[in-house]
């Protein structure tokens, strides 16, 4: 499995109007033809992409997210987290602002990675014929440690979970899933979503994000494997992929005592550093060479659990830093950029996420197919054996009935014969008896007499003729009546 470091860009917002009013100097630059960064006057940091202050939001998506939602189609997981402080411009840099940013109004080339991300794969998806798409988004917050499903706001809190399933990805139990069918359905709920989050005035933002925003594109492929219509039709070749986009914005750092936060605003504040503090010594453990099988804290907040697989997993990541460029914010510019190059140390292990439950009903329908078609071959077999089976017998029957006609006629015969035979014994011993007879005479009588005795008892051994029958004798004589017995006896087994 190949390892790809985390990408990390850097954007310098541009000196907004209230600090050029207070006369802010800048202190960071973008050394010019080069990926580096110089704060103070020797400060250089590296880094895979940066963007100045007129680096415009089609730059930004252009160069670091047009690349992973190329990856999200291809079935890796991607993820774009923005970090920095108050202020610096992460939810202007990701899009999923406040609803004044979001709405029709707002010119195009000022909309941020969201929307112009959910253009463009919706667009992608019209052109792909080959494959069936089903997407559905989701969006959260982490307010206070707390999970917020912010298309669903009446969930309990209580009822959004965050699990690891079978193969160990991260996963939100309980957040609503929305399936969704053109960009301007996802815009209506990112609108939605991002009007119900919550955000505040504070000293350093007048619309400050006061949680960590996770809204998530998911997608589910269905596609042909075999690239022709022609093949498909041989053999179930469909395969699922589920891969999944995740927009992070997270809450800004702040200092308690620049912000001027109290009350509800400082308890947010703490829990913002709290989470942002997690992040940090995830970043700091899976940056660091000589902790390489070190624990990583990912269960010290609820952000660093969301975003396993996002540092140090197998999604592929962007982290964009935002910086201010006023000499006012230069030490959390400076820890800002510090975090940034360590996290390019973080190497991630992207996997394709096919979809084995498909995988394996794919093998179990070919399964299927196959005992399907056994069965009708053994069942073709059968019929045709029965068939043959019951022509032959049909044949024997014939045979067996012609048989029992000779029977019949023969056994007539001997009847006959045997009542003749019998009629003449008879008549041959009244002859005999008589007186008058030459002695000729009398020994030709003799001998028909000798001759009706022989005849009368080979037909009395003859079965199916009166005598035989009620004598009971089995061994039959008559060589035609033995034959036919037999021939029906060969039959009948
Ligand atoms: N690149 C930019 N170009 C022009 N204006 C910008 C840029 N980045 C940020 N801004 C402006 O700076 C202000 C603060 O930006 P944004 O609200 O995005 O900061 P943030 O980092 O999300 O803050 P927080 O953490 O408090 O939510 C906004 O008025 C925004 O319009």
């Amino acid at each position: 499995m190949e390892e790809i470091p985390v990408k990390v860009a850097v954007r310098i917002r541009p000196l907004l109007s209230k600090e050029i009013l207070h006369n802010h100097q800048v202190c960071v630059r973008v050394v010019p033809n080069t990926q580096q960064i110089l704060i103070g006057k020797d400060r250089v940091f590296t880094f895979d992409y940066v963007f100045g202050k007129a680096a415009s939001q089609d730059d930004v998506y252009s160069n670091c997210i047009k690349p992973l939602l190329v990856s999200l189609i291809e079935g890796y997981n991607a993820t774009v987290f923005a970090y920095g402080q108050t202020g610096s411009g992460k939810t202007y840099t990701i899009g999923g602002g406040h609803v004044g940013m979001l709405c029709a109004s707002v010119a195009d080339e000022e909309k941020g990675i969201i929307p112009r991300a959910i253009q463009e794969l919706f667009q992608i998806i019209s052109e792909n014929h080959n494959t069936d798409f089903n997407v559905t988004v989701s969006y959260i917050e982490v307010y206070k440690e707390d999970l917020r499903d912010l298309l669903e706001l009446e969930t309990n809190v209580k009822d959004i979970h965050i699990r690891e399933d079978e193969k160990g990805n991260t996963v939100l139990v309980g957040a609503k899933e929305n399936q969704v069918e053109s960009a301007d359905e996802v815009m209506s709920l990112l609108e939605a979503g991002s009007a119900a989050r919550h955000t505040s005035t504070t000293q350093m933002n007048e619309h400050s994000s006061r949680s960590h925003a996770i809204f998530t594109i998911t997608i589910c492929q269905q596609r042909d494997k075999n690239s022709s219509a022609a093949e498909s039709t041989t053999a179930r070749s469909i395969q699922m992929i589920t891969s999944k986009f995740h927009f992070v914005d997270l809450a800004g750092s702040e200092r308690v005592t620049k912000t001027g936060n109290t009350g509800e605003r400082f308890k947010e504040s703490i829990q913002i550093n709290s989470g942002l503090l997690a992040l940090g010594n995830v970043i700091s453990a899976l940056a660091d060479p000589k902790r390489k099988n070190a624990h990583v804290p990912y269960r010290d907040a609820k952000i660093t659990r969301i975003l396993k697989d996002s540092l140090g997993g197998n999604a592929k990541t962007v982290m964009i830093t935002c910086i201010s460029p006023s000499t006012s914010d230069f030490d959390e510019s400076l820890n800002s950029l510090k975090y940034a190059n360590r996290a390019r140390n973080i190497k991630n292990k992207p996997i394709v996420n096919y979809n084995p439950d498909w995988d394996r009903m794919d093998e179990m329908e070919l399964e299927i197919k196959a005992l399907r078609e056994a069965l009708q071959n053994q069942q073709s077999s059968r019929v045709s054996r029965i068939s043959q089976v019951s022509q032959d017998w049909g044949q024997e029957k014939s045979k067996i009935r012609a048989l029992e006609e000779q029977l019949a006629q023969f056994q007539l015969e001997c009847y006959n014969h045997r009542h003749c035979t019998e009629e003449a014994f008879s008549l041959f011993h009244e002859l005999k008896v008589m007186s008058g007879l030459a002695k000729s005479q009398k020994n030709r009588l003799e001998s028909w007499l000798c001759m009706a005795e022989e005849i009368r008892s080979e037909t009395a051994s003859i079965p199916g003729t009166d005598d035989a029958i009620s004598s009971g004798r089995e061994e039959p004589h008559h060589i035609t009546i033995l034959q036919l017995k037999r021939e029906l006896k060969k039959c009948q087994v």
